[in-house]
């Protein structure tokens, strides 16, 4: 019987440099301490180390310039798109929602080694947060991976404070998602909704990104 080799984790591509400037140590440090803890905690697949900076570090960063004020990140699992963001963004202030305690410990242990200041993690499920007391409206909200639109739109919408966006990562079927979620477009008041495609030009992954203005 032969031993299996485990993934190799992908080389960091050049555009990291451009996207991270001078936080790409910080952005080095994540990445090394996801793929050396990630599958263990159960928070990335051993078949993602291949593709861990192009599929989602990269993907995640080059929303960074998007970005402005009060963030929240709804569903950030390992910290995608969330702490990548906030690595990327000093200048922002970011609160990572996610319910499921043993990746707000993961978050919480991330943000202290890394020393991040601009980072907030709470342990909600996003529907739970409007009228808690616990956050104050947001300027944007950030999801990737959560949810279809039709009911990621009802999940992260309330949170956001009137003419602030949504910033929603999704994959290559948004327009079918957009199509089937008019309902809830209508009902959370979305507009100047329109769809995103970061990256093709500068050889990365395309990032499509949902990008809406709430206006309750
Ligand atoms: C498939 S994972 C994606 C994680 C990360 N955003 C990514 O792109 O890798 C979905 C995450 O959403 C979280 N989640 C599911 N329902 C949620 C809700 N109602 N509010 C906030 N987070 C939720 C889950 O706990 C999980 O961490």
């Amino acid at each position: 019987m032969t031993e299996s080799t485990p993934p190799l984790l992908e080389a960091e591509p050049a555009a990291a440099a451009a996207l991270f400037g001078d936080r790409l140590e910080l952005a080095r440090s994540y990445v090394a301490s996801l793929a050396a803890r990630g599958e263990e905690l159960g928070l990335i697949g051993p078949r993602e180390l291949p593709q861990l900076w192009s599929r989602h570090i990269l993907n995640s960063a080059l929303v960074a310039p998007l970005l402005r004020g009060r963030v929240g990140d709804v569903g950030s699992g390992a910290g995608l798109p969330g702490l990548v963001l906030a690595i990327a963004r000093p200048d922002v202030e970011m609160t990572l929602i996610e319910p499921m305690e043993r990746r707000t410990d993961w978050l919480l242990s991330e943000v202290e080694r890394m020393g991040l200041e601009n980072v907030r993690v709470l342990r909600a499920r996003a529907e739970d947060v409007p009228g808690s007391g616990d956050l104050r409206p947001l300027d944007q909200v950030t999801a990737r991976a959560v949810s279809a639109l039709r009911t990621l739109i009802p999940l992260t919408a309330p949170l956001v404070r009137s003419g602030g966006e949504l910033l929603l990562l999704k994959g290559a079927r948004v327009g079918e998602e957009l199509a089937s979620a008019q309902k809830v477009v209508r009902k959370h008041r979305l507009h100047d909704v329109e769809v995103l495609e970061l990256g093709a030009g500068a050889g990365l992954e395309t990032t499509r990104v949902l990008r809406a203005v709430v206006d309750p």
